[in-house]
């Protein structure tokens, strides 16, 4: 069976203290999707069972009053409108968590509520089976890595912000001993998916963060655009590239002339507004906006967030929306005309 176009998933999978919360949260706002942290449903559910509730309880609770929160790279988890974050990360949740995370009742249950995130523009959904076992088909799966010693400093600060005070070498025995645990578990193991991109998160937060951004970029177009649009797309992109190299702006020009004139023909009615969305986009997305013209040809990847962008702004249908993008799209690289483009943004 082919992906369901107009369904977008992206997974990110990893082990314990990669950034997979952290990250993921932060991917889902910038590209306005909805967030699932089912690493935090395992902990809420380890939290709830530890105080007596069952698991049919607990599911309904957490259907009804689960919220995540992206606070300045972390995550927060608010339950019946209690944030429930320090509660749940500290040590006695964490072990419960990975114990009752084996028991095959427990992830049955709890599949299906995390299985209903998927719902509006897209989700971003992170844990360890996210892209095995929940959502198989995604769109694009993430696979965070990290040294074991970054890990545990990592998690000793956040552990710390939360008002605990871990040890380090504790930590590491207790990140090891639960890699290992998820690893090996009989159902739905710890494992990168066949079709997973790896991203090493040892590098600053900022640049994974903008590392993930543009997988999703790479990937997004082309998953949910009609197939004569990705051809279009691919055509603009590899023009782009060839005509930035030569620096000749004139017949690149000539050619997107003839181009729009047949797109337009084409999709008559689809492109009311298209226009000046793109630019007012694209002028976010280029940090010097004198040179914007040239950086847009040099740099083909502004054009596919200036896609993303309008996909993210407007809302329609995918199929109606990626015709606009994609000659948004060219609009960006070809008009090549900074007043024309303030004109328009008026
Ligand atoms: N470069 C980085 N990448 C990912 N996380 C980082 C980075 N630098 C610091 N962190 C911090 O590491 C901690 C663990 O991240 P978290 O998202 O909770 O991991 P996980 O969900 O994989 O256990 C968080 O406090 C996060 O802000
Ligand atoms: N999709 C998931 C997410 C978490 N879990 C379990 O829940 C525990 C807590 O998950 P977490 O993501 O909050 O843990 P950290 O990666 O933050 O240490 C893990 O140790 C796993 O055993 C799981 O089995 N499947």
């Amino acid at each position: 069976m082919s992906k369901d176009r107009r369904s977008i998933v992206v997974t990110v999978d990893g082990q314990s203290s990669t950034g997979k919360s952290s990250l993921a949260c932060a991917l889902a706002n910038r590209l306005g999707m909805n967030f699932l942290g089912s690493g935090s449903i395992y902990r809420l559910c380890a939290y709830f069972m530890l105080r007596g509730k069952d698991l049919e309880a607990i599911k309904e609770l957490l259907t009804e009053s689960l919220a995540f929160k992206s606070t300045q790279g972390d995550m927060s988890v608010w339950v019946q409108g209690e944030d429930l974050t320090a509660k749940i990360n500290d040590a006695q949740v964490t072990k419960m968590a990975s114990d009752i995370a084996k028991d095959v009742a427990v992830r049955t249950q709890l599949a299906d509520l995390q299985k209903g995130f998927q719902s509006g523009l897209g989700l971003v959904a992170e844990g360890r089976d996210m892209g095995t076992v929940i959502f198989p088909r995604a769109t694009l799966k993430l696979f965070l890595t990290a040294d074991v010693a970054v890990r545990a400093k990592r998690r000793k600060v956040q552990l710390e912000q939360m008002g605990l005070s871990p040890d380090y070498d504790q930590l590491v025995m207790e990140l090891k001993a639960r890699d290992h645990q998820d690893e090996t578990r009989a159902i739905s193991p710890l494992v990168p998916a066949k079709d997973a991109v790896f991203v090493d998160t040892a590098a600053h937060w900022d640049e994974n963060l903008e590392q993930m951004y543009q997988q999703v970029l790479m990937v997004l177009p082309k998953q949910v655009m009609p197939k004569e649009v990705v051809q279009i797309f691919d055509q603009v992109r590899q023009d782009s590239m060839r005509y930035a190299q030569l620096g000749n702006v004139s017949d690149y020009e000539r050619w997107w002339k003839g181009c729009s004139e047949a797109s337009s023909k084409k999709f008559q009615g689809e492109i009311i507004g298209a226009s000046w969305l793109c630019p007012i986009y694209v002028r976010d997305f280029i940090p010097d906006p004198i040179n914007a013209h040239l950086s847009i040809l040099q740099n083909t990847s502004a054009v596919e967030q200036a896609m993303l962008s309008v996909f993210i702004a407007t809302k329609p249908s995918y199929e109606r929306l990626f015709y606009v993008a994609a000659l948004c799209g060219q609009y960006a690289v070809l008009s090549n005309r900074l007043l024309a483009l303030q004109d328009i943004v008026g």
